[in-house]
Order: structure tokens, then sequence, then C-alpha cells
């Protein structure tokens, strides 16, 4: 039977997660599409604030990889935005002019930021904070400027300002009203809040509403309606959200405030459905996860016929993400005359902690410096328990315990995470019967810490508890990914000594939870198989999505195509073949990369073979975790002080360790003098020249961990540099963890280490001789692809447009 076509617009947290749990309740129900215009895929938005405190970093906030959505069969168009949905006939259109038809349609648009209706919003230097983009914006201006202030004094606001004072920032907080958090926070935590965040920095100007942004082009201050003014370089607004909404008015879709959704997430257009930050249920919209991932796994059930109660609201409670300030908010904050407050105010320790009750049940809960009880109270504020019983006592004094006897004494049905919902005995479960041992493979199994990660000591102190002494053993180490609990070591001895081939074979005698294994464990375990035995035979399915179609996807689906051009050197014949293949295809965008070659970018996966075979050029593998380039200045040939042939021996490199696969990335440089003008002080391999020699320097990184080479030898002939260089590389290949760049390798084994290992001219031989066993395996891809006919069926024909 023909699939249904379910088409989503939005890329975000909640409507990912409706499509997690349709492919967990009914895998192949749907062809899937997604449209998302951010350029990334799915990312963990909450981490953000994680990432400008310097907590985290942008790789860790993906959620799920493109490699996901191709091992789904999942079309996502990243980059582009829907612009308008024909209900009547069922389709939507992009701004790239791209009409996708659907039978189910799921809106998860998610919110914009409010900015302020001021003159002067729109100048440069005024941002919101909602995406990658305006994170890396405020990480650039901290670069060049010295004061921020930040509009709005709520949970995105703080995290923002905390943010901004961790790169360096003078920071004002302007707050519209007395309290800071007044919608999570009563008068006397506010008041903590603030003396904490002043200690950590913060400037706070209180009661001020904000009237003019200055400045001629770029923001220089702001001025407030009692006259005052202060200085800003930069002016984050986080003074709440507005749900994206315009797309769906503009569609006929019933809007409100959000896009408004009955218990089964159904707008008033039959097929059309809304999750997340742009739906409105119940005259509510909601602003954390926790609420949308309930309302997504409705709609998932809705969508795989499996309606069961509905969504019928949720109570929400919060905490901030900033560090040295613990607090718990959920509920009503202020006692009225129908309800009563339980307190506890220990000004000594800086707690706070307050419970309203009303008819014997909580209705909301106020923790400051102490939010150990939240879950337990949240619990019994979710449930609406009865608390007669309960003395004061018993509502608000958290034993003094160790943590594991905190887990001992905690409910089976206690809600460790809040943002999934996943109760304490969930995750025993997950730990006693699916043998999980790590947070990573809780969150795998369960999606407990997927979130906010707030819970992750938690859930850490039941995987203790429940584990008991395995605990110990199995503490330090760091699976290949959430389906084994083996660790790379363990998997690669067990594939030796056991003779293991294939991965299928792998997961079986190993015994992976997941019998398809994850778009983790597939690659590596390729790569390990090829890494073992030289002849191995790839498969090339389970390699990642750009080493899988020999090309590098670009965030609008296309792909670009970038041929070897060895050490940087090329030909007029070859400049002119690149310039009329350019034309031919009409490729968006001609450029030299940044290690000295030509990309053609923008090319459909169709067209790849057949420009492949036109320029008859070998593959410069710009996709893989391989060789890429070798940099090379012009040296001895050309430039008065080279000292080296940089360029012979820079091309001779690149020929003889092209195509080999390594744990990941590899680039080299090679300049003729100490000069470097070929940067190989940056470079996995950097070669230098000297008068009589050359210096082979090793575990450089000119990428976001920015680290300079470590001189590893010097030698006097290109013979020598040849032979360590390759022992070098296969020593790197046989040890390093899967996706570890050689300079985090190094600094975890040691550079004497590897020095040791490569001093010693036995090993240095063995070594090279498995790395030439190993190089004579390889063909190049995009001859083959040229040549035979079912590759290009199953990888470039139009026809198999979801598998990418
Ligand atoms: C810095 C920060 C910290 C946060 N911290 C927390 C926290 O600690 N706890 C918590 O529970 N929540 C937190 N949140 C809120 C949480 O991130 C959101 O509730 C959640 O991301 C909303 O998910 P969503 O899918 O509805 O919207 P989004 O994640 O915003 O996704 C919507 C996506 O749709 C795309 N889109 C919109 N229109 C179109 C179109 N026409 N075509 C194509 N694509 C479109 C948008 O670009 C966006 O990528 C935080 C938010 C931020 C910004
Ligand atoms: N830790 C978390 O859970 C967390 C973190 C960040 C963001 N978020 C979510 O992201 C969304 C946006 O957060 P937010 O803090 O922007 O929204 P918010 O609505 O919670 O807070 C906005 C704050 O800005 C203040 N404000 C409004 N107008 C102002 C003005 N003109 N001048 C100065 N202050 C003004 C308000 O008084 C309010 O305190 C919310 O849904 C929030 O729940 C959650
Ligand atoms: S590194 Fe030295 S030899 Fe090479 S181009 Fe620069 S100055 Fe000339
Ligand atoms: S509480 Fe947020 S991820 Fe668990």
């Amino acid at each position: 039977m023909a699939k249904r076509k379910l088409v989503m617009i939005g890329n975000g947290m909640a409507g990912v997660r409706v499509i997690e749990e349709i492919l967990k309740l009914n895998h192949d129900l749907y062809e899937i599409t997604i449209f998302g215009n951010e350029p990334h895929p799915n990312y963990n938005r909450i981490q953000l604030s994680n990432v400008l405190q310097g907590n985290t970093t942008f790789e860790e906030t993906i959620i799920n990889d493109l490699s996901w959505y191709a091992s789904n069969l999942i079309q996502l168009f990243t980059g582009e935005t829907v612009t308008g949905i024909d209900t009547n006939k069922k389709l939507v259109i992009s701004d790239k002019g791209r009409e996708v038809a659907y039978d189910e349609l799921i809106l998860a648009t998610g919110s914009l930021p409010f900015i302020l209706p001021v003159p002067g919003a729109d100048k440069e230097g005024v941002i919101g904070f909602r995406d990658i983009k305006d994170c890396e914006d405020m990480i650039q201006t901290a670069k060049q400027y010295k004061k921020a202030v930040v509009i709005g004094g709520g949970l995105l606001g703080l995290e923002a300002a905390k943010g901004l004072i961790h790169l360096g920032m003078k920071v004002d907080v302007v707050h519209l009203m007395e309290h800071l958090m007044e919608r999570q926070l009563d008068a006397v935590a506010s008041s903590m809040l603030k003396r904490e965040l002043e200690e950590q920095g913060m400037n706070f100007l209180m009661e001020k509403a904000t009237v003019e942004l200055t400045g001629t082009d770029r923001v220089e201050g702001i001025r407030f309606k009692d006259g005052t003014e202060t200085k800003a370089d930069l002016v984050v607004m986080a003074a709440g959200i507005k749900p994206n909404v315009s797309l769906a008015k503009e569609s006929g879709i019933y809007v409100n405030r959000g896009i408004v959704v009955n218990d089964f997430m159904e707008t008033n257009i039959p097929h059309v459905y809304a999750v997340g930050e742009c739906a409105e249920h119940r005259e509510i919209v909601y602003g954390l996860v926790a609420p949308l991932y309930e309302q997504g796994k409705v709609l998932a059930q809705v969508l795989c016929n499996q309606k069961d109660k509905g969504y019928e609201g949720s109570i929400t409670g919060t905490q901030l993400k900033v560090s040295g300030v613990d607090l718990f908010s959920a509920g009503e904050i202020y006692d009225d005359n129908t309800s009563k407050a339980i307190v506890v105010h220990n000004e000594y320790e800086g707690i706070y902690k307050k419970v309203l009750v009303r008819d014997d049940r909580i209705v909301g809960i106020v923790l400051y410096g102490d939010t150990k009880d939240s879950n337990r109270l949240f619990k019994m504020l979710n449930e609406k328990q009865d608390v007669s019983d309960f003395t004061s006592i018993s509502f608000l004094q958290s034993q003094e315990s160790s943590n594991t006897n905190d887990v001992a004494s905690m409910p089976n049905d206690e809600v460790v995470c809040g943002c999934n919902g996943i109760s304490k005995e969930t995750i025993v479960n997950a730990i006693q019967e699916e043998g999980v041992t790590t947070v990573e493979q809780v969150g795998g199994c369960t999606n407990a810490g997927r979130s906010c990660g707030r819970c992750k000591p938690v859930i850490q102190d039941i995987i203790a508890y429940t584990l008991g002494d395995e605990f110990a053993q199995t503490a330090e180490k760091k699976t290949v990914c959430g389906c084994t609990t083996l660790s790379r070591d363990e998997v690669v001895e067990e594939i030796r000594e056991k003779g293991l081939t294939t991965i299928k074979e792998v997961m079986n005698v190993l015994h992976w939870e997941n019998e398809e294994g994850c778009s983790k464990c597939r690659p590596a375990l390729n790569y390990f198989l090829g890494m073992i035995y030289p002849d191995y035979a790839d498969e090339r399915d389970s390699r990642l999505v750009n080493e899988k179609m020999h090309a590098n996807i670009q965030k609008d689906g296309t792909y670009s195509v970038i041929p070897r051009m060895y050490g940087g050197v090329t030909t007029a014949k070859d400049l002119r073949k690149l310039a009329d293949i350019a034309e031919k295809y009409d490729v968006q965008l001609l450029k030299i990369t940044g290690g000295q070659r030509i990309g053609l970018y923008g090319l459909e996966k169709e067209k790849l073979p057949a420009v492949w075979e036109d320029l008859g050029m070998p593959s410069g593998y710009a996709y893989g975790k391989t060789l890429r380039t070798v940099k090379t200045c012009v040296g001895a040939q050309f430039c008065r002080f080279g000292t080296q042939d940089s360029m012979s021996l820079g091309i001779e490199l690149e020929k003889r360790f092209e195509r080999l696969d390594t744990p990941h990335k590899v680039k080299m440089g090679v300049s003729a003098c100490p000069r470097n003008c070929a940067e190989a002080g940056i470079k996995d391999v950097g070669i230098v020249g000297l008068d009589g020699g050359w210096e082979i320097y090793v575990a450089g990184n000119g990428g976001t961990d920015l680290r300079a080479g470590d001189l590893l030898c010097k030698v006097k002939t290109e013979e020598e540099v040849y032979e360590i260089t390759g022992a070098y590389l296969q020593y790197y290949r046989e040890t390093a963890l899967y996706l570890e760049r050689t300079s985090t390798w190094v600094e975890r084994v040691g550079l004497d280490h590897v020095k040791e290992v490569l001093a010693n001219e036995k090993t240095r031989n063995e070594l090279n001789e498995r790395l030439n066993q190993t190089l004579a395996r390889y063909e190049e891809p995009w001859q083959k692809a040229v040549e035979e006919e079912q590759i290009r069926n199953a990888y470039y024909s139009k026809r198999e447009l979801l598998k990418l």
C-alpha cells in the first residue's frame, strides 16, 4: 500500500518529537517531509542558554543529525520557509517555489521573539534570543563590543544576561516590573534571586519602560520613559514571545493568540494539526517543552490511528538555567483569601520555600535555594493529592541524606524528568531490562534527560543505585552509543577476538540492544571493521550521509562537488574544464575552498554522476572522515625564502594517503620555511621545511577548538616524512575513538606516548605495512558511480529521492 504523505512545517523541538513518536508507533505509515527555515537539523533550543554560558557546544545541541533523517527516509528541506498552504488542494508552497502535496499536515512553527515596537528597534545590534543565529551574533558581538543590555528580567532575559557576562560583556538587565521573574516568583524569592545575580555581575534597571533605542546605524543606547538613559552596544530583547501564526492565519486556519486546536491537536481544517508553541489549546499557549511533548504524544497517536484520551492541558514547572541559582516554581505564587501559604524562610542559608494550599490541595510552589523537593511537591500538585494529613514539616523539610538514599526513598512513580514526563520506575526498568548503564543510554531508551538536562544528576544517581557494585565498573566507561554497553576498545577487541566480519554479525554477537543499530554506531562499526580488515567490503549504507553520497549535502538539500587539486596545484586545462562544467550545469556557486581547491555548489543529486563524468577528476573527499587536503605554499620552486620543495612533498603526501578512512577528517599542510604560509601549525599533520630537513607537527586544529600543533620530530628526507606520517596516521586509525580528531586523541593518549611508539622502527614498519594493505583496497568512488548503473540507480536517481 502506498504510504500516506505527512508534511510538517517547522523542524523544531515539538514538531520533531511528534515525528519520533510516530516512527515508534508505526515506522512505515508515512512518507514524511519536513520544512525548517533554520539552516540546521533539529537541535535543542533549550541548550542555547548553556552554549552562551560556555557549558556546551553547538554540536552538542543537535538532537537529530542529518543521518537520522536519512535513515528514517525523511525528506528534510532546511533553510526553506513555507510561504503558503492550499488547504483545498492539500499542498504547501515554499519560498523556493517548491510545492509538496500532503494527506496530513502538521504546523509546528513555534514562536517569534517579541520585539518592542519602539523607535530604533530595527537598528543593527538589536536582536532577540531564539535561535543559533542569535547565539552566534552574541558571541561575535562580545569579541568586539563591551556593553550589553538585556530587556526583560524573565527566564530568557536572565539566562541571556548570564551568558553575556560569561562572554566578557558588562550587562544591564532592564525590567518593566518591580520584581524579576514576576510570573514565577513572589517578592521574597525574587529579591533573593536579584541579590545573587547582582553578585554574579548583573546590573538591574528595575521598573524601566523603554521608549527608544538610540544611535545612528548601530544601537548606542536606550532611553527610558522616566527620562534616564543607558549605553548599549548590543540590545537583546527578551520581553516575551508571540506564537508564529501568520502562515496559518493567511491560509484560513483559525487563529486566536495561537493556532486554535482541540484535545487531539486538530485545527478547524480537516487534516491540518498544530503542535508546540504555535498552538493554542483551551485558550493556553505553552512556552516550555514538557507540555509540548505531551501534545506531541497525543498528535502521534492521532496520526497513527491510535486515538486515546486526548490532551487535557498541563500545569508547568520552571527552573532557571543559571549556575549558582537553584529555584523552582509551579502554579500560583501569591496566596489570597481562599488559599493558605506554608512558608520556610532561612535567611542565613539563603533558602526559601513556599507551598500554597487551597481546599487541601497544593495549588502553588515557590522554592529558592533548595529545590530537592520540587519533583515530589510538583507531583502532589499535578495529581491534586489530598494533603490534609501533612504537617508543615513533612511538606517542606527535605531529609539530609546521601544521593543514593534519596533515590532509595523516592517513590517509583515520582517523575524524575519533568520535560519528558519520565518516572523513576521507567528509568529503573530501562536499566534492568534493557541493560543500559549511562545517562545517555537512559535518554536513548526513555527520552529522560534529553531536553533541559537538569534531571541528569538524578538519573545518574538512579543508575548508581540500581546497578550497585556494577556501577563503579561501568561509571568511567564511554560506550559506542546507546545501543550497547560496550566501549570502543571493548567492541574492537571483541571483533578481533571473535573474528566478526560484518556489522550485522557484530550487533548480533555482541547483543546490540537495537538490532538495526543507530546513526551513531553503524558508521562507527563500519569504520572499525575497515580498520581491522584491510580487505573489508565497505557497507556503504552504514556510512554517514555525506560519505554514502560521496558529496556534501548543503542546507537546501543540494550537493557540492569538490574534485582533488593535489597540493592546491591546478592547470589551465582543469580550470577551463571546471568553468565549462559550472556553466553547463548551472551551478549556484563556484568557490575557492579553505583547502586550496575549487568547489561547485548547489547541484541536485541526480546531476552528480554526469558532473563527475564530465570532470573526469578524482573526488576530493571534502565530505569524508579521511584525508581532506594537503595545503602547500609555493616553496622553493618560486619563493625566495623557500628552503624546500613544499609543493612536491604536499602533492605526494596527498596522493599516498587520499581515500584512507580515518576516525575523523584529517588535514595536512606543508610550508617550505618557518614563515609557514600553508598554516601547517594548525593541521592534523603539518610539515615545515628547514635548511636540510623538515619538522613534523601533529594534532593541530584550526576549527572551533583552535589548537597549535605539537612538534613530533625533525627528519632529513622526504622518505622519512612519508614513513613517519604513514605510521602516525595508522596509529591514530587503530587507537582513536570514532569521530575523535587527532588533536583530542593526542591529548588523550599523550604526545610522549605517540613519540615513543613511533620511535620504534619495527613498530613504524608494521604500522606502515598495515596502512599500505588498507590503501590498496580503495577505488575512485566517482568513477565507480559513473561506470556502475546499479550505484547510480541506488543513490542518485530521482526515484530514490527520500533515501538520500
Ligand atoms: C534560549 C532558550 C532557552 C529555553 N530554555 C527552556 C527550558 O529550560 N525549558 C523549557 O521547557 N523550555 C525552554 N525554552 C523554550 C523551548 O525551547 C520551546 O518551548 C521549544 O523549543 C518550542 O518548540 P517548538 O517546536 O514549538 O518551536 P521551535 O523550537 O521554535 O521550532 C519551530 C521551528 O519552525 C521553524 N519555522 C517557523 N515557521 C516556518 C515556516 N513557515 N517554514 C519553515 N520553518 C518554519 C522555525 O524557524 C523553528 O526552527 C527555551 C527557549 C529558548 C529560546
Ligand atoms: N529556564 C526556562 O525554562 C526557560 C529559559 C528561557 C526561555 N524560556 C521560555 O522562553 C519563552 C520566552 O521567555 P521570556 O523570558 O522572554 O518570556 P516571559 O514572558 O516569561 O518573560 C518576559 C519578561 O519580560 C518582562 N518585560 C515585558 N516587557 C518588558 C519591557 N518593555 N521592558 C522590560 N521588561 C519587560 C516581563 O515583565 C517578563 O518578566 C518563555 O516561554 C519561557 O518559558 C524558558
Ligand atoms: S612558507 Fe616560506 S617558502 Fe613557503 S611561501 Fe611562505 S615564505 Fe615562501
Ligand atoms: S527535566 Fe528537563 S530533560 Fe529532564
